[in-house]
């Protein structure tokens, strides 16, 4: 059998859940099988983030992507055709080079990204494999779930400055059963939140955005939610939170200015410590310290490693550098992953086995402007035993990823979901 190769690489310029300009590539190959991808983009970026690369000047607010589109449609086509589709390493590791830059910042990580991806996809259909298959192999599990209902931050017009209140269903039960229960809890906080006398209109991740004056707030509403859903907090449903903590941090005094207090690291260490006493069933802080706060996160890991999950965001950026660096300084113990971030595939592995190597969690992650596309539901489950936030179970751009999991669920035949949560969190 003649073995395909890549025979065309093409962009287009789609637009993202945000109704900002975004990339779409389609890998097409010899036998004339297409992988196809959408690329995300994010609002809290981080400083060392992979450079996702606009237009400029005056047509849809300098936002356009048609540089990038382009350049997939000439250099990076030109490089990539006649290249084996199925050794993803070699496909990045060429465009990489042929970007030249240390950030992708050339050619674009929004335009390297969409062939990365697409062309994976393209591979998994030429060996006739779902996606997750292709990358993971076999004897998967499903992966833990984060759903963020309650917005703020950067992603909400709102006084809440922590971005973003997760629910997780934590019984070890099937993916399709622990939705069931997000999805009554979500109902359920409409209503709490209506009755509370808010607003309830969405932030960008699909959670409501009501214009409450703090987090505790937030995390009294949803305590209240999990309850009234029918449920036990902490042993149904725990919390996440992700803090972002870089939207709050003032680089002028070096302080967190945070829904009108002004704290130094250890006050902000106090402010937590509030939070999880009074809110034991919050077992996960994504970003709680701001992304060149190494002290502030370092300490805060060395005294709360055992009782939370403390997940690095712009902390590391999906780079694998950055990520050693975190593990050597003792920052964090689990990872977050962006595809986006980093702009390959093969990098965003490299990453992850990192993380799994030196025994931080791994949450595989949407970003808050995001398409249709459901390639992290796969990579979830490729990565076997990992978790996945892609925001509320509503808005399609989010739900698609959900529905994607219960159709793999129901290919790998497990109604058992061995759930995956660290040993360390003590959900008493
Ligand atoms: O901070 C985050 O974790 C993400 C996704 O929730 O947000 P954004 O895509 O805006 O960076
Ligand atoms: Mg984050």
């Amino acid at each position: 059998m003649l073995k395909s190769v890549i025979e065309n690489v093409h962009a287009l310029e789609i637009f993202d859940s945000r109704g900002n300009p975004t990339v779409e590539v389609h890998v097409t190959l010899s036998n004339g099988v297409v992988g196809k991808a959408e690329v995300p983009s994010g609002a809290s970026t981080g400083e060392n983030e992979a450079v996702e690369l606009r237009d400029g000047g005056s047509r849809l607010g300098g936002k356009g992507v048609m540089k990038a589109v382009n350049n997939v449609n000439t250099e990076i086509n030109d490089a990539l055709k006649g290249l084996d589709p199925h050794d993803q390493a070699n496909i990045d590791a060429v465009m990489i080079a042929l970007d030249g830059t240390p950030n992708k910042g050339r050619l674009g990580a929004n335009a390297i990204l969409g062939v990365s991806m697409a062309t994976a996809v393209a591979a998994a259909k030429d060996t006739n494999q779902p996606l997750y298959r292709y990358l993971g192999g076999t004897d998967l599990e499903m992966p833990q779930t984060f759903h963020n209902v309650i917005n703020g931050g950067e992603h909400a017009d709102n006084g809440i400055d922590i971005q973003e209140f997760m629910i997780t269903p934590v019984a070890k039960t099937s993916f399709r059963d622990g939705f069931e229960k997000i999805v009554n809890v979500y109902h359920t906080l409409k209503k709490v939140l209506e009755d509370m006398g808010y607003e309830t209109g969405l932030g960008d991740e699909g959670g409501f955005a009501p214009n409450m004056k703090n987090s505790e707030e937030a995390l009294k509403a949803l305590h209240e939610s999990i309850i009234k859903a029918g449920y036990k907090p902490g042993e149904d449903i725990a919390i996440a939170c992700d803090c972002a903590a870089s939207y709050f941090y003032n680089k002028e005094d070096g302080k967190y200015h945070l829904e009108g207090k002004v704290l130094t690291d250890e006050e902000l260490a106090d402010y937590y410590d509030k939070l999880l006493d009074e809110f034991p069933e919050l077992i996960s802080m994504e970003d709680p310290y701001d992304e060149n706060d190494v002290e502030g996160m370092v300490k805060f890991t060395a005294s709360h490693k055992d009782r939370i999950q403390i997940v690095l965001d712009d902390f590391i950026c999906t780079n694998p550098k950055l990520l050693k660096k975190a593990i050597h300084e003792g920052a964090g113990n689990a990872s977050l992953i962006k595809l986006n971030q980093i702009g390959t595939v093969t990098e965003t592995l490299e990453t992850i086995r990192i993380s799994r190597k030196n025994g931080y969690n791994t949450m595989i992650s949407h970003r808050s402007g995001e398409t249709g596309d459901t390639f992290i539901a796969d990579l979830a489950v490729a990565i076997n035993g990992g978790q996945l936030k892609t925001g509320a179970p509503a808005r399609s751009e989010r739900v698609e990823k959900y529905n994607r999991l219960l159709e793999i669920e129901e290919e790998l035949g497990k109604g058992e979901r061995l759930a995956f949560f660290p040993d360390n969190v003590d959900l008493d």
